[in-house]
């Protein structure tokens, strides 16, 4: 299985921002901009509340890992650090 963590993801995802749209789900998100990516974040948050209500913990790990995806394409699109989160927590 492919792992990383959320920093390696991060890391990931700032070089795939700028790349190829037809190849890389994340380019082709950032390209669309901060009103669709809101409306992934809004639609995978969802999906964690469904899941952890009425599925089980893995189904519930898998759809967090797509709203922490979604959440650092926001980031990257409007141009927000894994510090500047930091800085917060
Ligand atoms: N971790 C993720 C990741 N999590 C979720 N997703 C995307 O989010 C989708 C899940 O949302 P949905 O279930 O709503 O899927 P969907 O219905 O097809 O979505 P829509 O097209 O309808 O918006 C997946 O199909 C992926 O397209 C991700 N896309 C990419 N990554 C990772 O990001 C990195 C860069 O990926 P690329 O930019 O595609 O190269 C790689 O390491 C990938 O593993």
């Amino acid at each position: 299985m492919d792992r990383k963590t959320f920093e390696e993801l991060f890391a990931e995802l700032q070089q795939k921002a700028t790349g190829d749209p037809a190849t890389s789900r994340t380019a082709e998100l950032v390209g669309k901009g901060v009103h669709a990516i809101g409306k992934k974040v809004v639609e995978e948050a969802a999906e964690v509340w469904m899941a952890a209500e009425y599925e089980g913990a893995d189904a519930t790990a898998e759809e967090i890992s797509q709203l922490l995806y979604h959440l650092q394409v926001m980031m990257i699109a409007r141009g927000i650090s894994l510090d500047d989160v930091y800085s917060h927590l």
